[in-house]
């Protein structure tokens, strides 16, 4: 797996938000977008996902072009995406939602096993609701849907956004997991402190829909390094 970004312009309705991005991503790597509200964290994921069509810029994964490819054909290629606020499907039960992600990826019951291993709630929930499940419950079944498709590199969304802290610490925890037991690389974008340094080997700072920074290593541990793109 690689990913390399290039001169990544994007935005809405002409008004630009990101602004030259750059940076890549390797096999294997958890990578953290960090930044405040509103800098452009949302709009580069769905620019990589094929959510959102940039004005100029290269996305290569694995040396091929995925600019101009649909959500669908990311999908198809192994990319999962875990978007904000988790979008699950309120009025289907969490086995539909599952069934949902398992249809875009290549249907390996096998993955079913995995992933209720890892979240055993959505196990027992399997026939609830989606929309009556916690905030933290849902986005473990986001993370779950994402999971069935059997993705090589997953782009996770703010997952601790609604969420409770003591649930925030275990989906942090199940993530790395995930990356160390399946080799699944992670690019997550976040602006909680403890996410962040849970979960990142390395980080990208963005502000102002342009990356300001690289924190790699012992950094990622200092606090005042990270707090420097994330308290206003
Ligand atoms: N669909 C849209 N149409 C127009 N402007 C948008 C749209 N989505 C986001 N924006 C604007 O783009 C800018 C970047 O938003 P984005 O959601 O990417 O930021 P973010 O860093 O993810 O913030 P947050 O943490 O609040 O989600 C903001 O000014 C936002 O108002």
């Amino acid at each position: 797996m690689s990913l390399e970004i290039a001169n990544l312009n994007a935005g809405y309705d002409g008004t630009p938000i990101l602004r030259d991005v750059a940076f890549s991503v390797d096999d294997g790597e958890i990578v953290g977008i960090v930044g405040r509200n509103g800098v452009g964290k949302t709009t580069l994921l769905k620019s990589i996902m094929g959510l959102l069509e940039p004005e100029t810029g290269r996305i290569q994964y694995n040396g091929e072009e995925l600019t101009g490819r649909s959500p669908d054909e990311h999908a198809k290629r192994s990319i999962g995406y875990v978007p904000q606020g988790r979008d699950v499907f309120p009025d289907l039960t969490v086995k539909e939602n599952l069934l949902v992600g398992e249809s875009v990826g290549d249907g390996d019951e096998t993955r079913y096993e995995q992933v209720y291993d890892y979240f055993p709630i959505l196990e027992e929930r399997a026939d609830q609701d989606a929309g009556t499940m916690s905030g933290g419950q849902q986005q473990m079944l986001a993370i779950a849907r994402a999971l069935v498709g059997d993705p090589e590199l997953l782009l996770v969304d703010e997952p601790s956004e609604g969420v409770q802290p003591s649930i925030v610490q275990s989906i942090t925890e199940d993530l790395k997991q995930i990356n160390d037991e399946f080799g699944t690389t992670i690019l997550f974008v976040e602006q909680n402190l403890s996410v962040i340094q849970g979960l990142a080997e390395r980080c990208y700072a963005i502000d102002h829909g342009t990356i300001v920074d690289e924190i790699t290593g012992d950094a990622v541990s200092e606090r005042d390094q990270l707090e420097e793109y994330l308290v206003v």
